[in-house]
């Protein structure tokens, strides 16, 4: 058995330098009657898209026909110091970008989504005061939250990721006129007051810009993360950085940057064609020390899935697209899983009066 567990323990995790041994992943390797393995591994991060790899993997390590059981145990890890974790939400992941328009509110859908795909609980929480687009984009847009005691029953998508919107609450025609304070109080009425059920990843699509908004809501909010979204345009470099510079303040953690249309692939002919500048956002990423998680083209059918309220469907029916978001989204709970633990929310909280 023991030379078994070595031979399982030293199987490498795609797209990582890890190994099943490294993180301490398996539970069970047990022979059944009938000479095949039966497998049980569990993982701090989802990984049900690594089964079939992982099947195949043991497998030609043992020569044996191979059940795998993939179980996830996703626990709460750190935030900024003073702020404590919410009920019924595990980790936070702000989506942030400098500029306007390079594709947050699609990013934090896509990454959602892919993180759904991959077995987490996922959440979505939409504070994009301006544009509030996450109801379109995961197709919820003609419903609104139940309420229940005070509190919100965060509205579920098609496949079952938990969506709240600042666009609930307030007519984004009316939004012109609110202030700061107005803005991160409602925020965080939508964010405390919500009954987020037993979310593993919770996604803030947060407005664009670095002013006070931003920067209250990362003092208030327990975030674990930041992803930063931006295009390879000099225009949206400069304020991707000054988006970094503003986690860094407030000592979040940036768990990556993504670079959004990146090349315009041509329809007809295949041509690529770099219409914002070659590799900008791996450029900053490399620059500034943050991963870089991935690189999304210009795509036709990203847009459309947007605007339809289809983003499940665009994983399943375009794979090479599916595949960046994948990519990124693992990424990102890999960096968040080597954050240390959070125990705030087991101990009470001492009010001095
Ligand atoms: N990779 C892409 N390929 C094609 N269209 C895209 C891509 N990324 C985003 N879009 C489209 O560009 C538009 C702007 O994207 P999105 O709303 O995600 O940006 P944003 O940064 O959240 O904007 P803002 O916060 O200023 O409202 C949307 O119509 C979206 O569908």
């Amino acid at each position: 058995m023991e030379n078994l567990s070595q031979i399982i323990n030293n199987i490498v995790l795609p797209q990582s330098q890890r190994t099943i041994g490294s993180e301490k992943a398996l539970i069970a390797a047990n022979e059944t009657f009938s000479g095949s393995l039966n497998v049980v591994l569990q993982f701090g991060f989802p990984a049900q898209h690594l089964a079939q790899h992982l099947c195949e993997q043991i497998s030609s390590a043992t020569g044996k026909s191979v059940e795998l059981d993939i179980h996830q145990n996703i626990v709460a890890h750190k935030v900024q110091a003073g702020v404590r974790t919410i009920q019924g939400v595990k980790n936070i992941i702000a989506v942030a970008s400098g500029k306007g328009g390079v594709g947050k509110s699609t990013t934090t859908a896509n990454l959602a989504t892919a993180l759904h795909k991959m077995g987490a609980r996922v959440g979505v929480l939409d504070a994009d005061l301006y544009g509030p687009s996450q109801p379109t984009m995961l197709g919820v847009a003609a419903h609104q939250p139940q309420q229940q005691n005070g509190h919100f029953i965060p509205v579920k998508n098609a496949d079952g990721i938990q969506v709240m919107s600042i666009g609930f609450l307030i007519d984004p025609d009316q939004a012109v006129v609110w202030r700061g304070p107005m803005v991160s109080q409602a925020l965080q009425q939508l964010l405390f007051q919500s009954e987020w059920d037993d979310v593993d990843y919770l996604f803030i699509d947060l407005p664009p810009g670095t002013g006070d908004i931003q920067l209250t809501l990362s003092q208030k909010i327990p975030v674990t993360g930041a992803v930063i979204v931006t295009t390879p345009q000099d225009i949206a470099l400069i304020d991707a950085r000054k988006a970094i510079d503003m986690f860094h303040k407030v000592n979040i953690d940036i768990v990556g940057v993504l670079e959004n249309m990146s090349v315009h692939v041509c329809s007809n002919c295949g041509h690529h064609e770099a219409i914002f500048g070659a590799d900008g956002g791996k450029a900053l990423a490399e620059k500034l020390h943050v991963p870089l998680l991935g690189q999304l083209p210009l795509s036709l059918p990203v847009r459309v899935a947007m605007d339809e309220g289809k983003v499940g469907d665009l994983h399943t029916q375009n794979q090479a697209i599916a595949e960046i978001y994948q990519q990124a989204a693992f990424a990102v709970a890999l960096a968040i899983a080597d954050k240390g633990r959070d125990f705030s929310s087991r101990f009470p909280k001492i009010v001095v009066e």
